[in-house]
């Protein structure tokens, strides 16, 4: 098993936003992770990555425990992308690109960003840069030299992709990367998620497409209210009551078809 979470929970003050959550995710698999708006896919994301304390379970990403804050996670071979892309709008696509390559080799990401930003860090190397050239023809991003923040809402999510891809990561989590995307940026992330299956590696994905997500993927978890509702198979999750009744409230959990 590549990651494998048990027991986790987390608490916003009163609010309970996960509770004895499990997730697993095996070598070479896509596990797609839906659910409502405020079931808690965020925040099970935020407890992988380290963006979030979890205030009880356990996390093992390849055997290893997995804890301590996300620069370290990142070095054990974790990379995710954000809700609200988190790029550096100051950087071109091609330095942004550059730092998922470094944030696996380094922890001080914010300090590699200023460094690169003021030209008093030079951290790159020619492999980096020829890393980042065959990434950015793979998902189809051009002209390197923009800065970040000029980008579209697509094109800032395709960037970000490419980022953590370029951490080489054994577990990539990704926070609806969708969301606002196009056509040409919906078929490169798609392209990129079936490579990092290729590879053996895995992937978490989130998003609210539901029928696009059951298509890219091999297990389907919905959460419901901070729970698990459903572990299995896409179409059997798809065809589920417990989908149903998440989306639509118990009166749809007896109805067999709300298409
Ligand atoms: N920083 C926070 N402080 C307080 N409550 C929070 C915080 N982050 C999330 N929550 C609450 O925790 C619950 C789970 O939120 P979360 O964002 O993880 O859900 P989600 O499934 O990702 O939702 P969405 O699809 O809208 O992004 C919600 O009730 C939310 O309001």
């Amino acid at each position: 098993m590549l990651l494998d979470g048990s027991g986790l929970g987390k608490d916003y003050g009163g609010v309970r936003a996960l509770s004895e959550v499990s997730i697993r995710v095996d070598r070479g698999e896509v596990l797609g992770l839906v659910g409502p708006n405020g079931a808690g896919k965020t925040t099970l994301v935020d407890l992988i990555s380290g963006a979030q304390r979890a205030d009880a379970g356990t996390l093992l990403l390849d055997g290893t425990p997995l804890r301590g804050p996300a620069s370290s996670r990142a070095r054990a071979g974790l990379a995710r992308t954000f809700q609200h892309p988190q790029l550096a709008p100051d950087l071109s696509v091609r330095d942004n690109l550059v730092l998922g390559r470094l944030a696996a080799r380094h922890g001080r990401w914010w300090d590699l960003v200023r460094g690169i930003a003021t030209g008093v860090l030079h951290p790159r190397s020619a492999s980096d840069d020829a890393a980042v050239e065959r990434l950015a023809a793979e998902l189809g991003i051009g002209r390197l030299d923009r800065a970040a923040g000029d980008l579209t809402l697509g094109e800032q999510r395709l960037v970000e992709v490419g980022r953590a891809l370029g951490q080489e990561p054994l577990v990539l989590l990704l926070d609806e990367p969708f969301a606002g995307a196009d056509a040409h940026g919906i078929s490169g992330i798609s392209d990129a998620i079936r490579a990092v299956r290729q590879r053996g590696h895995g992937v978490v994905l989130v998003d609210h497409n539901i029928d696009l997500v059951s298509a890219l993927v091999d297990r389907m978890m919905l959460l419901e209210l901070g729970a698990v509702a459903f572990d299995g198979d896409p179409a059997d999750c798809l065809a589920s009551p417990q989908l149903r009744r998440a989306y639509f409230g118990e009166w749809a959990e007896g109805l067999s078809d709300v298409s």
